[in-house]
């Protein structure tokens, strides 16, 4: 049974799949913080946030079983995802279910802004009726900003058009079709800041983001610009926009979230040029169930081990490339294991070198594969998600390779493994109708289903070494089910690959490394 943990509101007709799995048990805490985030998270197999709670390293490294934390919806700024990466848990999000909401919310706060809609309410539920100081500006043929041309940013600049805006954007990913296709202007930053009437942010808070709009880019901005942040507090500066209005620059500002949230008796509450709304844009019926229902399918693939689409520290495969992929999986997992068993030092450098019809594929999903099945052998605590990160961490150097020599199979695949004081190699193909072989072991040609329990014996080709070691097998009541020998030239050194019914006891395995030929055995589990 997995445990998921729930901390945030979430939709309950979103999460229906997870009340009803039967493997799952769900327990729905919001608000849970501090001291019991802590105790709860222990037992939990996956977390499910939206962006109250703080899900820090301390509380992922908490989660012994944790394996997936899951954001219903785009920002995973409260969620320390190297810290996820790095302790093998997988965070997802649901990017798109929230992006018409939040584009409407932002058109809100724009109509809202030019006319002084919340200031206006405000007095005349008072009792007050001043018309003239509540005089607007229109939006068409008004410029609109949009820093950050994504999902959001996009749906937006659909609205302002159909306000007869014109609309200029500015986010480096931003080609020209593609800014044709919405029908308006790509700029540079300082061009997008200058000619704005209102400049609206709509990128993801990071190191470059923080203070993107701070003092002294205010003041390039157009005398009366109106500023929008809908996106996340941190991108304006908000010591700099409180001064821009008090100057007067910036003759208003729509904000939806804020540097610290709750922002509290925030100073630019002071001034009536400013609106504001509690984080509110994902908060529709509709974007709630949308990103509740994502995240939920989500988390019950990830547990039940099945594909997934919108991991935040993984890079995203395309269905169509998984499906290609999926029958080398085996494949290069075997392999992977294989060398890595074979190799008892640390190792130092890891080289997959992929030719055939492999060759043309986009490999690097196999490449973490192979990773993480040979690094499981040597560190503690590796999967999918840091196999990457933990090489990276220990030193050790991953390279991927293509080569046109297939060795006369229609797909072939190399893992070399490098370690202070030797060397190791296995080669293999997928036989079609068949599956894994490997086809090399060293410099050692054999033809091997990589399964069940092989020992790996590496001897002198002399007449009678074969026999002895099934003589002594058979006196020790182990079956062999299958047996490969492989030598470059007679009388010279060779392997012997044996699959064997059961694992050897100690005392058999040491007797057998007293075989005069014999100069090494290993055990490999596949
Ligand atoms: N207020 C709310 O309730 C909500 C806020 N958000 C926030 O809105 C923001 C945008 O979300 P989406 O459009 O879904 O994300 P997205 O990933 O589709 O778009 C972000 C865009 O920003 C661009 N970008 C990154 N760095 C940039 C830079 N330095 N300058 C200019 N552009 C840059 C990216 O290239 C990308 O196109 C995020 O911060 C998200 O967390 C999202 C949903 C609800
Ligand atoms: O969960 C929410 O309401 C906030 C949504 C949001 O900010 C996001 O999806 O980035």
């Amino acid at each position: 049974m997995y445990k998921v943990l729930i901390t945030d509101p979430l939709s309950d007709h979103g999460i229906e799949k997870l009340l009803q799995a039967e493997d799952v048990e769900v327990v729905r805490k919001v608000g849970l913080t501090g001291d019991d985030l802590l105790l709860e998270i222990e037992s939990a197999d996956a977390l499910l946030v939206r962006s109250q709670t703080k899900v820090t390293e301390e509380v992922i490294n908490k989660g012994r079983r944790l394996k997936v934390i899951a954001r219903a919806g785009v920002g995973v700024d409260n969620i320390d995802v190297p810290a996820a990466t790095k302790k093998g848990v997988i965070v997802v999000n649901a990017p798109d279910g929230n992006t018409i909401s939040t584009a409407e919310h932002t058109f809100a706060m724009l109509i809202s802004l030019a006319r002084n809609i919340p200031q206006a309410h405000r007095t005349v539920v008072q009792g007050e009726w001043n018309r003239k100081a509540f005089v607007g500006v229109e939006l068409n043929q008004k410029t609109l900003s949009i820093i950050g041309f994504g999902r959001i940013g996009s749906e937006l600049a659909k609205r302002a058009k159909a306000f007869r805006m014109n609309v200029v954007a500015f986010d480096p990913y931003l080609t020209e079709e593609r800014a044709e296709k919405f029908g308006i202007k790509k700029a540079s930053f300082d061009e997008a800041i200058s000619v704005g009437d209102f400049i609206t942010v709509h990128t993801p808070l990071t190191k470059e983001t923080r203070h993107l709009i701070n003092h002294n880019v205010f003041a390039k901005m157009k005398d009366g610009v109106r500023i929008l942040n809908c996106a996340r507090g941190g991108i304006i500066e908000e010591s700099a926009l409180y001064d821009a209005i008090v100057s007067g620059k910036v003759a208003g500002a729509a904000l939806d979230v804020f540097e610290v949230e709750p922002p509290g008796n925030h100073p630019l509450f002071s001034l009536p040029q400013v609106i504001a709304t509690p984080h509110l844009g994902a908060s529709t019926i509709e974007a709630q169930e949308n990103v509740a229902v994502d995240v939920s399918e989500e988390v019950l693939h990830i547990l039940r081990g099945e594909p997934f689409k919108n991991a935040v520290n993984l890079p995203s495969i395309p269905a169509e490339l998984q499906q290609k992929l999926a029958p080398y999986q085996e494949l290069v997992e075997k392999l992977g294991h294989f060398v890595g068993q074979m190799t008892t030092e640390a190792i130092k450098e890891i080289t997959i070198t992929y030719a055939g019809e492999l060759a043309d594929r986009e490999v690097a999903p196999l490449t973490r594969m192979m990773l993480k099945s040979a690094l499981s052998h040597h560190l503690a605590e590796i999967n999918y998600v840091n196999a990457p990160h933990v090489a990276k961490q220990r030193g050790i150097h991953v390279l991927e390779q293509k080569s046109g020599h297939s060795h006369g199979f229609t797909q072939w695949l190399n893992i070399e493994v490098k370690t202070a004081q030797s060397q190791h190699s296995v080669s293999g193909t997928l036989l079609n109708g068949f599956g894994p072989r490997i086809t090399k072991i060293d410099q050692f040609p054999v033809d091997v289903t990589p399964k069940g329990h092989l020992l790996f014996i590496q001897h002198l080709d002399q007449p009678g070494a074969i026999g002895r070691v099934g003589t002594l097998l058979g006196s020790q009541g182990i079956n062999i089910a299958t047996m490969q020998v492989g030598r470059k030239m007679a009388g010279g050194q060779a392997i012997m690959i044996l699959r064997v019914d059961k694992p050897l006891p100690n005392d058999v395995m040491e007797t057998l490394k007293q075989v005069d030929e014999i100069q090494s055995v290993m055990e490999i589990d596949l």
